[in-house]
């Protein structure tokens, strides 16, 4: 739940999003959403150049069910636990910004696991400072993750993953720590079976 409560993207006096199937509950909307999702995820993803465009059709891919605007940034301000993310006049430069330099770090392909899971968590703080989207910003950070960690030669299934520990991690790197969401990566790739 985020801390912006009734925006434009919601029912009249509620802090339901409007939705494609008219869900006007939290609970139905949150268990619709979760479900399609989850099979849209297991599809396969949008084909793309690791660069902005790409990270919202795979947005747009996970969320095509459920809202008019998957794939399409936010318009309005937000924050999580009292933490701000951008402003959203500025989510087009900052992703530029960003996704920029990935692309000059040649999509993080070629380092050595521990350089990696430094670098792939430095890209996603910064992806989730940006917080591009209204809403399904943590799946979309994570399927992208996927690609850019399949691409880089190390594939990672997420089974292995402790969602509480990443948020965790992701919530300290939003105050400038990264190191647990690198030393997370580098144990996910670690533990792969081989
Ligand atoms: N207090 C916080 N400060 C900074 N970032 C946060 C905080 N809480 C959560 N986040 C980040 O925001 C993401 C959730 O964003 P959002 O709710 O848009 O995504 P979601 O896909 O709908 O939800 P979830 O990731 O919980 O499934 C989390 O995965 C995490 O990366």
């Amino acid at each position: 739940m985020y801390d912006a409560v009734a925006d434009d993207y919601c029912y009249p006096n509620s802090t339901v999003l409007k939705n494609k199937l008219d869900l006007t509950d939290a609970d139905e909307l949150d268990a619709f959403e979760a479900e399609v999702s989850d099979a849209r995820a297991d599809e396969e993803l949008p084909a793309g150049d690791l660069d902005f465009a790409h990270f919202k059709a795979v947005h747009g891919h996970l969320f095509q069910d459920v809202y008019d605007w998957a794939g399409e940034i936010r318009t309005v301000r937000m924050s999580k636990g009292g933490n701000p993310f951008c402003f959203p006049e500025n989510i087009e430069n900052q992703a530029k910004l960003l996704f920029g330099q990935l692309k000059k770090d040649k999509f993080l392909a070629g380092l050595e696991v521990k350089k990696f899971a430094e670098k792939a968590a430095h890209f996603l703080s910064e992806l989730n400072v940006i917080h591009a989207f209204r809403e399904g910003n943590g799946r979309t950070q994570l399927s992208f993750f996927l690609l850019l960690a399949d691409q880089a030669g190390y594939p990672i299934d997420l089974e292995d993953l402790d969602p509480e520990a990443f948020l965790d991690a992701m919530i300290a790197s939003f105050h400038g720590d990264e190191a647990p969401l690198a030393a997370l990566i580098q144990a996910l790739i670690e533990d792969q079976p081989d």
